[in-house]
């Protein structure tokens, strides 16, 4: 997909995948919310890997979310929202900026300003979690959810299979008996990088469990 190519043309011209996973506090130091929605979100045709890779995973959300009655109900929790809002249409204060209609808050597609506006009013809380810890949500409580969305969030989050294991037994204490997780995640990546900064790693064990698991949903 179009961070596979990314990390190949990172790879060839600007950046080495790192050797080693970098742990949390790297990520929470070197993750920058505006250059990752400039690099990847801006929807601009010198970018047009990015553009693609974010169409078909709206286009595959759209699918899921209209086809299965049981990612429907009162309460959807994205877990690692980033600053994105394409996946609901978040980082706090990239998401903050923009519930609040802030100046200065990243300018998403104006044919989207109805949904945009609908999803201002719907949004409850914007809320820190960790999904390596038990109990992701830390000491706030909430209601269980009816659905759990998570986009390009475990596989940067994990450093290993171990781990990402875990995050998804941590994450699913947060939703209802028998409803559904749904994931978007980028198969086979290394590491994804921002300019001017840093790149972070993601987790390369995971892609075989993954890609276990979806065989296993495909075949039923
Ligand atoms: C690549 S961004 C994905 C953002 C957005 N969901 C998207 O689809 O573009 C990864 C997100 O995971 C979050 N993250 C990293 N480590 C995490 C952790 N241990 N627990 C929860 N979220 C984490 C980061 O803060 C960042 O927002």
């Amino acid at each position: 997909g179009a961070r596979e190519e990314r990390g190949a043309e990172l790879a060839l011209g600007r950046m080495e995948a790192p050797a080693i996973f970098m742990e949390a506090e790297f990520y929470q130091r070197n993750f920058d919310p505006r250059e990752y929605l400039k690099e990847f979100y801006s929807m601009s045709t010198s970018r047009e890997g990015a553009s693609a890779f974010m169409m078909l995973n709206l286009g595959n959300l759209r699918k899921i979310f209209s086809l299965s009655e049981h990612s429907r109900g009162d309460i959807l929790i994205d877990v690692g929202c980033g600053p994105t809002t394409y996946q609901l249409l978040s980082n706090h204060r990239e998401m903050k900026k923009w519930l609040k209609n802030e100046a200065g808050a990243f300018h998403w597609e104006p044919k989207w300003a109805k949904k945009q506006e609908k999803l201002r009013k719907t949004v409850k809380q914007v809320l820190k979690c960790d999904v390596t810890k038990a109990n992701p949500r830390g000491p706030v409580s909430l209601p269980p959810a009816d659905c759990i969305v998570s986009t390009l969030c475990l596989e940067g989050a994990c450093k290993d299979l171990a781990t990402f294991r875990s995050a998804l037994r941590n994450i699913s204490t947060l939703l209802k008996p028998g409803r559904h997780l749904v994931m978007v995640t980028a198969l086979g990546d290394t590491c994804y990088t921002q300019q001017n900064s840093n790149s972070i790693s993601e987790a390369p064990e995971v892609v075989p469990f993954l890609s276990l698991c979806i065989f296993q949903a495909w075949a039923g």
